[in-house]
């Protein structure tokens, strides 16, 4: 786990005045190593730039992600290589996206669960995925299929707005014993998005799917759902609120994920409703940045010390410098948010939105699993005398969760080539502490 720290001058000495007991005791192996799961739909992403037409030619809903046939994959494929239109070919899936940027992020593993082709030729889509995923996101447990997985034809407008059509392949046919118990319950995670949900016919993933969120539920491994599309919470909004209350601990979604589910455009207000159901709330707000809502006990609440935001919540930033708790955690619970405005105010240019909300995540899920880690390594840390979910405050962690989308708004991939610089003016003192 990358703790981004200072460097002291005393750390830096001759070899002769080494201590061979120092070393063997700053020897890694003697840590206690924690990871992230999660599940998703394997695909690799093909862009290409394309207008209405283009989209009314294939029948597609501009802004959704639909699944296509086959005989409307082949035909688009066709005309997308006949026109030059691929811009490129790079591994995608929402979930996909987020563990390999936590592990970039994090330097350290998180683990894919999902399908793979058991026969891979070179070049193929298959081989793709494996490339384009970082070395320390663990593909062990992946479930070996007979066939393809799947494309997802992320067809982006002259507005930036991006389609997708996703052509699934076996993507879908992950099977509930191909979970690990075992895996999941010692995790310090279990990420999954509402596409895990949209299957047809005999395709298993949401089977899956549920056995991984009960054997998470059931060893209070914190469950975590990124909505994905607006357009799949809108046809039963009900269903999905009611799925997140029984199953979900952290919430994650864009402003119009959080209307269609909670009913309210403001994104604070969308956050606090969602906070009815879960233990934190993160919902990102394109050029507007980013709201996060969680719970603090009331003696851990620590004052910020930036002014006082108004909004339909009024002064609802008061108490953004606290640490997050599990709801369950505090005995006078008391919810408080945060919002932060996108880094530098948004890069100048803007090469693709797209995964940017899913980078959001992982650095969320980076600053989780590092609260873990320090617990398992320095349990009598006094930062531990508070029981929180976070190693750092909500301020903090919004903030750095914008800077790590800022990375992919000026990168054409939705995927981290390499972490965030060491230290950064922009990112208080108190975050490397
Ligand atoms: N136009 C923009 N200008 C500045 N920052 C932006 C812009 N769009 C996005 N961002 C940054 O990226 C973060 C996430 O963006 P957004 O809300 O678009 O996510 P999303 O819709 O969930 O994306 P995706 O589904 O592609 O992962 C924002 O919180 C903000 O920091
Ligand atoms: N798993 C999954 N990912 C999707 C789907 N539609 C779009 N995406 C991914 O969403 C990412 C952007 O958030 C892209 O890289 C796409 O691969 C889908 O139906 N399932």
């Amino acid at each position: 786990m990358k703790f981004p720290g200072r460097r002291r001058h005393k750390h830096y000495f001759p070899v002769e005045d080494k201590d061979p007991l120092i070393s063997q005791f700053h020897s890694s192996d003697r840590l206690t190593h924690n990871y992230i799961c999660g599940i998703d739909q394997i695909v690799v992403d093909i862009e290409a730039k394309v207008d209405q037409a283009f989209l009314d030619e294939f029948q597609l809903k501009r802004g959704m992600s639909q699944v296509i046939d086959s005989t409307i994959t082949n035909a688009l494929y066709d005309r997308l290589k006949r026109d030059k239109l691929v811009e490129y070919e790079f591994a995608g899936g929402t979930i996909g996206n987020t563990l390999h940027n936590y592990s970039v992020l994090a330097d350290d593993r998180s683990v894919l669960l999902g399908v793979m082709s058991e026969n891979i030729n070179i070049g193929s889509y298959a081989y793709r995925f494996l490339c384009n995923t970082s070395s320390r996101v663990d593909l062990n447990y992946l479930q070996p299929v007979d066939g393809p997985i799947g494309r997802c034809f992320t067809l982006i407008d002259d507005t930036g707005e991006r389609t997708f059509a996703i052509s699934a392949g076996l993507m879908n046919y992950l099977r509930p014993e191909s979970i690990d118990k075992a895996l999941v319950q010692n995790s310090s995670a279990l990420l999954i998005s509402a596409y895990l949900m949209r299957t047809q016919g005999d395709e298993t993933m949401t089977e899956a799917t549920m056995q991984a969120v009960q054997y998470a539920n059931e060893a209070g491994v914190p469950v975590v759902l990124t909505l994905g599309t607006k357009f799949l919470i809108e046809q039963d909004p009900t269903w999905w609120a009611e799925f997140v209350e029984k199953y979900v601990d952290i919430l994650a979604m864009n402003e119009e994920e959080g209307e269609a589910i909670t009913g309210f455009s403001d994104p604070l207000l969308a956050a606090d409703k969602a906070l009815d159901w879960v233990d934190l709330v993160i919902c990102t707000a394109g050029a507007r940045g980013m709201f996060m809502a969680g719970y603090v006990e009331e003696s851990f609440k620590r004052e910020t010390e930036h002014p006082l935001l108004p909004g339909a919540i009024s002064e609802f930033n008061r108490y953004e410098y606290s640490r997050a708790m599990r709801k369950s955690e505090c005995e006078n619970p008391i919810r408080m948010y945060t919002h932060s405005a996108p880094y530098m105010g948004g890069p100048d240019a803007i090469k693709n939105t797209n995964g940017a909300g899913d980078c959001a995540l992982a650095a969320v899920l980076h600053d989780l699993s590092a609260n873990v880690y320090h617990k398992l390594n320095v349990p009598n840390s006094a930062k531990h005398e508070q029981n929180a979910f976070t190693y750092s405050s909500l301020a903090q962690i919004s903030k750095y969760a914008n800077r790590a989308s800022y990375e992919v708004l000026v990168q054409h991939s939705p995927r981290l080539s390499r972490g965030l610089p060491e230290r950064e003016d922009s990112l208080e003192q108190a975050y490397w502490d």
